[in-house]
């Protein structure tokens, strides 16, 4: 860790920070209490006195109703909000809570109250507090989950949720930091009890971090591979567009049915292995109704996609399928020497 990840942070960097949200009318402040979206809250309060006309802000605590302090939590971060001078609401999940994915429920419930809050106040972009050593958490979690290059590139600083834009201000900034700006500020915090809880997937990783970093596998270093891959993924969908654009254009005259999508099934074989991936998951995301595919799925169906059209010199010979599969809702056929993506018919019941 070099000297910098201990110093505050200043109010030009935190200029910098911020300088791509200053034209917004409005913007929501995740603030949970914790010292990462707390330190969030300091910064964007400077950022915005500093400015003649900045963007309103508003901070907003969802209490997930899963803990007891949450109700105290919120109230803390309320005072805190009310003596930099910003409004302040707290957000209650209500309605059943699943007994299964509770944290991925939370997660969920989360964002849509923070995107119906930013509607309601009219902002634009909801702000996170996500830091540099989350990001090297999440990069983690999905290598040892097995992600692609997609996964792999973790966490982007600006992404769209629900019509509102998502954005992560802190993404390069080490926590640290954070930390040190709060002391230097005297500014109090809650400590997420989360973060000791050593069954879950996350605090167990981190755990880890300190011997991936006494190796040289530090925040600093897994955030810049994140980047680099995310770098490489955005390529990679270019790439894609332009095969789907490609394979289209070959298809002049010959429009596929409406909620279907089709290729032919040579041009398509000719195309890299990553890009026949995305233009298989484009297609099963688009039209199945099982939501997102599995990767790993869609290799598994891509591969029986090339070994079919190799054993069938003559694929567009026959119009019987020589291939038919389900998968995430959607269902896969090669025939006529072409491959067809539509959503797959109802499961019937099989009671009686
Ligand atoms: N209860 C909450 N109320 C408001 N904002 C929250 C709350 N919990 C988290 N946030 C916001 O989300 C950021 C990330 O929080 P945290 O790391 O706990 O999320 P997570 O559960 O790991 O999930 P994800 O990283 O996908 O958001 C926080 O810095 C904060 O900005």
């Amino acid at each position: 860790m070099s000297d910098d990840d201990n110093s505050p942070i200043s109010a030009r960097e935190a200029r910098r920070l911020f300088a791509g949200l200053r034209g917004a009318p409005a913007l929501v402040l995740a603030v949970s209490g914790g010292p990462d979206s707390v330190a969030l809250m300091w910064l964007a309060a400077r950022w915005q006195r500093s400015l003649v006309r900045g963007p309103q802000l508003t901070v907003v605590t969802v209490n997930h109703g899963l803990r007891p302090e949450a109700a105290r939590e919120a109230r803390q971060v309320k005072r805190l909000a009310a003596e930099l001078g910003l409004p302040h609401r707290t957000l209650r999940w209500r309605g059943a809570k699943p007994k299964t994915g509770l944290p991925a429920a939370a997660r969920e419930a989360r964002y849509r109250l923070l995107a119906e809050a930013a509607r309601v106040v009219g902002a634009s972009h909801v702000l996170t507090a996500h830091t540099r050593d989350d990001q090297a958490e999440t990069l983690l979690m999905r290598l040892f989950r097995g992600s692609g290059l997609a996964g792999l590139s973790a966490m982007a600083s600006l992404s769209e949720r629900d019509g509102i834009v998502l954005a992560r201000p802190l993404l390069d900034v080490p926590k640290s930091q954070l930390i040190a700006t709060l002391r230097r500020a005297r500014i109090g915090f809650a400590e997420d009890p989360t973060n000791r809880d050593t069954a879950l997937t996350r605090p167990r990783l981190r755990a880890l971090l300190p011997l991936l970093a006494a190796g040289g596998g530090d925040a600093r270093n897994l955030a810049r591979l994140a980047a680099r891959l995310a770098r490489a993924n955005a390529a990679v969908e270019v790439l894609a567009d332009g095969a789907e654009r490609f394979l289209h254009l070959r298809d002049r005259g010959d429009a596929p049915q409406a909620g279907v999508r089709s290729f032919e099934a040579l041009a398509f074989a000719a195309l890299p292995e990553e890009v026949r991936l995305r233009l298989l998951l484009r297609a099963i995301n688009a039209l199945g109704h099982e939501g997102p595919a599995e990767l790993g799925k869609v290799e598994a169906l891509l591969s029986a996609l090339d070994q079919a059209i190799a054993a069938s010199p003559d694929v567009r010979a026959t119009g019987r399928p020589v291939l038919k599969q389900t998968l995430a809702g959607a269902l896969i056929s090669l025939a006529g020497g072409r491959i067809h993506i539509a959503p797959a018919p109802a499961r019937r019941r099989t009671g009686k």
